[in-house]
């Protein structure tokens, strides 16, 4: 599957195969080619290939290359595909033909999908498949490939394409330069189109306010305010039932089981650690809904195109700005969606300050502090104290990177901003089955990491607590293997306000930042159960008993910067062959950190929140 970025390749893949790719409303989505089985209408099985997008067969970027070796063979361990199949965005054909034609010239056996139709006609286009395939000599299938539309026959014609592969080889075609390809490409668009009535109005009177150099910077800020707001107020309820099962849960083990290191283990280990990360699924959901609908809608692109005079300005282009907005899901995905970008060293920038976006693993850590420590009042009428913190701590993040960036673009990664081109995609409604499918992803990403990674850390953490046992009427923290660790780094971590709990909760958290909250929970429920009456006071109570707002505060700062998150370190290895830049990033990323979190500290405490 070939075609420019944002052509639909993906959904179509998706429909042919089943897959479930990333598909979203913007250029530069997918990134790695990807296969996929796909059984033809004649019974035939084959392997179907989908490529990331590009604008011509001479790549200028990482993800592009990968196209190109694709398509010409030379992709170790892939052979050169039988079939190609172009994807065309019919909304945009002048566009888009001028790749077609340019893979049309290596004479490939070769079937057009004219996809996107339905946007075609809702923008007044009547499309004419056959006068299409008449001018590039290859059949044409119009197709929608979220509905599903045109499948068949699209797979009927890439068998029909192969059988007559074989009996003749179709030989290349005469090679045109790129400006005459650009002229046959508006003929042939203009000769497609059998009748056309504008309706693009009410889209572009969207976009003269949500583009324009005034008014969309505050509408993006708002909309963004927005959801950070939403993050706490639409989840609490959902937050709170969780909350309530797993106390209930471990209430009812206290109760069931005999007290034994087993019972313990359970309810101060799994239920304490696991849960308490759990409870911000609800939190998750929220966030993701809206950076699905941005995504969906198209917005997101317009954001890009926004942000390029700011990007700009520190020595980044708009180009940037996708991978980094990705990043606020996870910074995984999100460098490995920097192979869009040209130029190396604009890569090389945007990669290393990827991490400063606030990733979704943050969010159970903000949370649970902002919720122990910041009062659930209005500052404005609709405007919740929390909700602005963790706005904050937002911007706290993004004003970091670009004063980052604009150091590095100055020294490590020294060079100019490039300029970028991008087409803005249309608008269009998210369809309700995409985003819960989207919804269901991310929920199981994170329920699946509750479900190993933290349950696994919780569990050892579990034991490095409890052994060896405190004499009676000791703290069990102190005495224990994991207590002698953290009194050992609590001397390095004083000076910024942490005490020996945060200390102890930072070395599993290396593994990923949710951790923290897990840990904490394990180390206030194990210190907690020398009580009697060991009954779980909730980690909220725990939090405001051990530690000062200063402290707190301090603790959000750090995590504004600390590189914890072992993925990351271990992805942008991969992305840069080799350990130089990764140990780089977490030198000064945790630099970062240990300063922000002091000057909080220290900040707070002058101001007596001691
Ligand atoms: N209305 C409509 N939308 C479509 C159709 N095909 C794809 N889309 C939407 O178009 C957008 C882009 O689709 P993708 O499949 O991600 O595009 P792509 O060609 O894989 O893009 P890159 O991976 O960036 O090269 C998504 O929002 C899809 O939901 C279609 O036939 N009709
Ligand atoms: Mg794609």
């Amino acid at each position: 599957m070939v075609g420019n970025p944002n052509a639909g390749k993906s959904a179509l893949f998706n429909a042919l195969t089943g897959a479930r790719q990333k598909i979203a409303n913007y250029p530069g989505v997918t990134v790695e080619r990807k296969a996929g089985r796909l059984l033809l209408p004649n019974g035939e099985p084959v392997e179907l290939v989908d490529l990331p997008g590009t604008y011509g067969l001479e790549a200028t970027s990482p993800d592009e290359e990968v196209t190109r070796r694709v398509i010409m063979g030379e992709q170790p361990g892939q052979a050169q595909p039988d079939v190609l199949v172009i994807v065309l965005d019919s909304s945009n054909l002048e566009q888009h033909l001028v790749l077609a034609q340019e893979v049309l010239e290596l004479g490939r056996p070769t079937v057009v999908a004219l996809n996107m139709i339905d946007l075609a006609e809702r923008d007044g286009l009547v499309l004419d498949p056959a006068a299409l395939s008449a001018e590039l000599g290859v059949p044409v299938i119009p197709t929608v490939a979220v509905r599903r539309r045109g499948l068949g026959d699209l797979g009927a014609a890439v068998a029909a394409a192969r059988e007559q592969a074989r009996a003749a080889p179709p030989q290349p075609r005469a090679h045109l330069l790129l400006p005459e390809r650009r002229m046959m490409a508006r003929t042939m668009a203009r000769g497609a189109v059998l009748s056309e009535t504008s309706r693009h109005r009410l889209h572009a009177r969207l976009d003269r306010v949500l583009l324009h150099p005034w008014l969309g910077p505050p509408v993006l800020f708002a909309l963004l305010f927005i959801v950070f707001q939403a993050v706490f107020s639409w989840a609490k309820p959902f937050q709170d039932g969780l909350d309530g099962l797993f106390s209930a849960l471990a209430d009812w083990l206290r109760g069931e089981m005999p007290a034994s290191l087993l019972r313990d283990l359970l309810t101060d280990g799994v239920i304490a650690g696991v849960g308490s990360v759990i409870v911000f699924l609800p939190q998750i959901l929220v966030l993701f809904f809206f950076i699905l609908v941005m995504e969906a809608t198209g917005y997101m692109a317009r954001a890009a195109f926004l942000m390029d005079r700011l990007m700009a300005g520190v020595g980044l282009s708009g180009r940037s700005f996708i991978p980094l907005l990705s990043s606020f899901a996870c910074a995984v995905p999100g460098i490995m969606s920097t192979r869009s970008i040209t130029d190396p060293r604009d890569r090389l920038t945007t990669i290393l300050i990827a991490p400063m976006m606030t990733c979704s693993a943050r969010l159970p850590v903000y949370a649970v502090i902002i919720a122990a420590f910041i009062p659930a009042r209005q500052v404005l009428p609709g405007i919740g104290l929390q909700g602005l913190v963790l706005f904050l701590l937002y911007v706290a993040g993004i004003v970091g990177a670009m004063v980052v960036a604009l150091v590095f673009r100055r020294t490590v990664t020294h060079g100019e901003a490039s300029g970028f081109i991008m087409e803005l995609p249309k608008y269009q409604l998210p369809t309700v089955k995409d985003l819960a499918l989207g919804l269901f992803q991310r929920a199981w990403i994170f329920l699946r990491r509750a479900g190993t990674m933290i349950f696994t850390v919780a569990v050892v953490l579990w034991l490095l607590l409890n052994f060896p046992r405190a004499e009676p009427g000791k703290d069990q923290v102190d005495a224990s293997i994991a207590g002698h660790i953290a009194n050992g780094l609590a001397v390095v971590v004083e000076p910024i306000g942490f005490n020996r709990d945060i200390a102890l909760s930072l070395i599993p958290s290396m593994a990923a930042r949710e951790v923290a909250v897990s840990s904490l929970a394990t180390t206030y429920a194990v210190g907690s159960s020398n009580d009697d009456d060991a009954r779980a006071v909730g980690l909220a109570t725990e939090l405001k008993r051990h530690w000062s707002l200063a402290t707190a505060l301090a603790f959000l700062a750090w995590f504004v910067f600390a590189p914890q998150c072992m993925s990351t370190i271990a992805v942008t290895r991969r992305e840069t062959n080799g350990w130089k830049w990764p140990a780089f990033m977490l030198g000064y990323l945790f630099a970062l950190a240990y300063a922000f979190a002091g000057l909080v500290y220290w900040t707070a405490i002058a101001f007596g929140l001691g």
